[in-house]
């Protein structure tokens, strides 16, 4: 260890990389930090250590840290200065970084590298100068008189400061009177040693120069390079005395050429601060112009007498800047006309999406209101359903038939409540919240905002985002929202909140009692066909500079990609496929464009008896004929260009063993067929389940094989060995595939119950038949959610009939009609009927049962 100004200097220091600004001895430098390896080092060492020298750490200058931690070390420069952190701040404005206050103790060398990841760690020798053990004699003499020198030129130069005070050339300097003195002060108590380098990192100086000055380690050395430095400040200011004399108040700035050519001085900030004048008058009449209420005005006004007082420097002037650039431009009292027509809207709402009757209907309601009375306390709106069905593009057409703008707001993941209301404005770093933000982009009061996904909101220590909506959502409090940032209350209460979710189980009672919920089913496959006929052909088409002269996709292909290629709910997969096949047929289409014709034989004619070339797309080459249009997309070319097929129908191959049945499961993203298989072996009567269940699901599972045991004789089950009790020397293994999705929720009882009874009866169950329900321990069957869903999905995947609870009966009603006519629906009150009705020729005993009925 060395002693550096009393502190002791570790021999192992990490170093911060510094590629601007040079830290001498006894000066004090900010440095920011955002380079991987010098973050690292305030993050691991700064901030975690407590220990005075953990705050002691190298700054090696004219060294750059690479901007990614992978990349190697540059040659780092030898000789650094180890200084103390005195200050540590931290924002994540505009990316996040650090900035360091850091006052220089010694110089070292570096003499070997010890470690690169995750900071710079090195060994150190201190450099720390003494007279006596570095120069006796001679050296000492020589000191000695270069110190009179400098001390003589100080004296000078801070005389000369005075005479450029009292004649009031430099404004700049008035503070600086007391300073001078003060300065004079210093000199005189600094150790000797350390005059040079507290001179050269005073006065101006290039940062080459000063390397200079940190690479001179021989004190003699570092004077004689100091002294040159000084003495030319003092002929610049002689010289710009000596102008100011000649053209008294005109001359503001002094080209100093001579033996440093290019150097500028100016010392003096008039300008500077003309421009800042005519800045904040500017503001101050934009202030004036923003039409604010008073309550803003009043804030904006007091906000703006604090920012002329400011000095530039200072760093609140520009936090205040920027708090008053956005109050500028918030939009007060800038709003749009409402251009609504009804009849318009329909057309538009019709236009734009095929389908969603219901969705579409309740809009035109709602806008139908709006237009009759325009108090605009409505209801909001809250579209829930699975990915891409459209609940996102249904939002931006109510903008665009109001004539509105229109912003969209992701609120997926957000988990900090000041993302909605902004941060204080003491916090480092701070913004408004995405409201106000979002207000700003638009510029208008009354714009349509779309709170995509809010059932995926989180929380966490930041607080609960989903409280901050409810006061933004209500039409009672709206009118007066403060973000944290803005602190003054802003009117809410014209802008139309429209918000969208995938489920409503997640968003929290609170939030979801303030809206009204519109569900949004998934599609059928005839309506994805209109839909992709429609709309997503031709706007991918035009997205990817095709016309349907070049490209033709007919029905069946269509068809194809939707059984075969995407098993969804919505039509986003169908319309990246489509994008897909748009991109292979662009490539096409743009080499046809510059190759001659050459080979007719690669065309073929198609079905239709067209000429036309079949996309072959991985074998083509060069030399390939110009493709003839439109391109066709039959099925060789749907393989070519998305693969073999994703998805097989594949329910009836999977039903042709004992003990499997389909169910229907209903999902955040649609729903789904699950199949439920069952074995058994010789064993003690115990029951497995696999397939990542929950605790309800796992108790469907115990009712069933309670129920079968209890009525094992009615239906003539037996175990392995031929005993009454189908479990008794027998453990069942029951599994619901698709092992890594969690599962749950008890609409699964009733084809636990057929999967069993198909198992302990040796049948199977119709290859053709999917079903749902809840089960009771005396056999009735309950309704369950999500029905519309369920058929859906059990329509995709090719069953011919469902299994529903009776009382689920009425919601056959929302399907649509083809789906309806294609389906044959069993509604079943207990589980004889579902046994009946999943059996071929139906399960003996389930007709001799007395019915039971359910009272519930
Ligand atoms: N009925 C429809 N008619 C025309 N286009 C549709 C229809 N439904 C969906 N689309 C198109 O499907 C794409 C996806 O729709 P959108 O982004 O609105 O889905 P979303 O329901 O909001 O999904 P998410 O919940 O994932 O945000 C869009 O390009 C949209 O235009």
């Amino acid at each position: 260890m060395a002693s550096g100004g009393g502190i002791q200097i570790p021999s192992r220091l990490p170093l911060l990389l510094a590629h601007e600004g040079v830290l001498l001895p006894g000066s004090t430098i900010r440095f920011s930090v955002d380079s991987p390896r010098n973050m690292q080092l305030v993050s691991q060492r700064l901030l975690k250590g407590t220990s005075l020298k953990s705050t002691i750490i190298g700054v090696i200058p004219n060294t750059r840290d690479p901007e990614q931690d992978t990349e190697d070390l540059p040659t780092l420069h030898t000789i650094g200065t180890a200084g103390i952190a005195v200050q540590v701040v931290g924002s994540n404005w505009p990316k996040p970084h650090y900035t360091l206050l850091i006052t220089g103790l010694c110089r070292f060398r570096v003499s070997g590298l010890l470690k690169e990841r995750p900071f710079v760690l090195a060994e150190v020798t201190p450099l720390c100068f003494t007279v006596t053990s570095e120069a006796p004699d001679t050296c000492a003499k020589v000191v000695r008189m270069l110190l009179l020198s400098v001390r003589n030129v100080f004296f000078f130069f801070s005389f000369l400061a005075r005479l450029c005070v009292s004649l009031q050339l430099l404004g700049m300097l008035d503070m600086s009177v007391p300073a001078v003195a003060k300065f004079r002060r210093l000199l005189d108590s600094l150790p000797r040693e350390m005059l040079p380098d507290v001179v050269a990192s005073m006065i101006r100086t290039s940062n080459k120069e000063k390397l200079q000055v940190l690479d001179a380690v021989s004190l003699e050395e570092r004077f004689r390079r100091t002294l040159p430095m000084l003495t030319r400040q003092i002929e610049g200011l002689k010289l710009l005395k000596k102008s100011r004399k000649m053209t008294p108040g005109s001359e503001k700035r002094v080209c100093y050429g001579g033996p440093f050519p290019g150097r500028q001085f100016s010392l003096d900030r008039d300008e500077d601060s003309d421009d800042d004048g005519d800045d904040t008058a500017s503001l101050e009449k934009k202030v004036h112009g923003a039409n604010m209420p008073e309550a803003a005005l009043k804030v904006s006004l007091k906000e703006l007498k604090r920012l002329k007082k400011m000095p530039q420097s200072m760093p609140e002037y520009a936090l205040t800047r920027n708090y008053l650039d956005l109050m500028v431009e918030l939009p007060w009292s800038r709003s749009t006309k409402d251009c609504l027509d009804i009849r318009a809207a329909r057309v538009l709402l019709d236009n734009d999406h095929y389908a969603m009757e219901k969705l579409k209907r309740r809009v035109l309601e709602y806008l139908a209101v709006r237009q009759l009375k325009t108090s605009l306390k409505g209801p909001i709106l809250c579209f829930v359903g699975p990915p891409g069905v459209g609940k996102t593009s249904v939002g931006r057409s109510i903008a665009k038939t109001l004539g509105r703008e229109f912003h969209r707001i992701a609120l997926g993941g957000v988990c900090d409540q000041s993302d909605i209301r902004g941060h204080r404005r003491t916090y480092v770093g701070s913004m408004p919240g995405r409201i106000i933000n979002g207000l700003k982009t638009v510029g208008v009061n009354n714009p349509v905002f779309l709170l995509d996904e809010v059932d995926k909101l989180g929380k966490s220590l930041q607080g609960d985002p989903a409280a901050a909506l409810l006061e933004v959502l209500d039409p009672e409090q709206n009118h007066s929202f403060t973000d944290h940032y803005l602190n003054v209350a802003f009117d809410l209460s014209q802008v139309l909140f429209i918000a969208t979710a995938n489920t409503t189980a997640t968003i929290p009672p609170a939030l979801l009692d303030r809206m009204e919920v519109l569900q949004v089913p998934g599609y059928t496959q005839e309506e994805k066909v209109e839909i992709a006929h429609r709309h997503l052909i031709p706007n991918q088409l035009e997205q990817h500079g095709l016309t349907p002269q070049q490209l033709h996709i007919p029905q069946e292909s269509t068809q194809d990609i939707i059984c075969r290629y995407t098993r969804e709910a919505g039509v986003r997969s169908l319309e990246r496929k489509i994008g897909a096949i748009c991109r292979a047929v662009a490539v096409k289409v743009a080499e046809g464009h510059r190759l001659p014709e050459t080979d007719a034989s690669t065309l073929e004619t198609s079905r239709e008896g067209h000429r036309e070339e079949r996309l072959h797309l991985k074998r083509s080459t060069d030399k390939a004929a110009p493709p003839e249009m439109p391109i066709v997309i039959d099925q060789m070319a749907l393989k070519d260009i998305l693969g073999p097929p994703l998805f097989e129908l594949e329910v009836s191959e999977r039903l042709t063993l004992p003990g499997v049945a389909l169910g229907l499961a209903w999902t955040p993203l649609g729903g789904e067929i699950m199949f439920v298989e069952a074995s058994r072996m010789e064993g003690e009567g115990q029951l497995t389940l696999t397939g990542q269940l929950g605790d309800v699901m796992k108790e469907s599972a115990h009712l069933a094989i309670s129920w079968l045991r209890a009525n094992a004789k009615t239906y003539q089950l037996t175990n392995m060995v031929g005993a009454p009790d189908p479990l008794e020397g027998t453990d069942i293994h029951l599994h619901f595939p698709a092992g890594a999705v969690t599962k749950d929720g008890p609409s699964a009882g009733v084809t636990i119950v057929t999967c069993l009874a198909s198992l302990f009866s040796g049948r199977l169950v119709r290859s053709d038949i999917a079903m749902t329900g809840e089960i009771t321990l005396r056999g009735l069957v309950l309704p369950v959610g999500g029905i519309k869903d369920k058929v859906l999905a059990a329509h995709r995947a090719g069953v011919k009939r469902v299994i529903l609870p009776k009382r689920n009966e009425k919601d056959l009603d929302e399907l649509p009609a083809n789906v309806r006519a294609q389906l044959d629906f069993v509604t079943a009150g207990n589980l004889d009927e579902v046994l009946n009705a999943s059996f071929d020729g139906g399960f003996p005993g389930a007709q001799a049962r007395p019915h039971v009925s359910s009272k519930l």
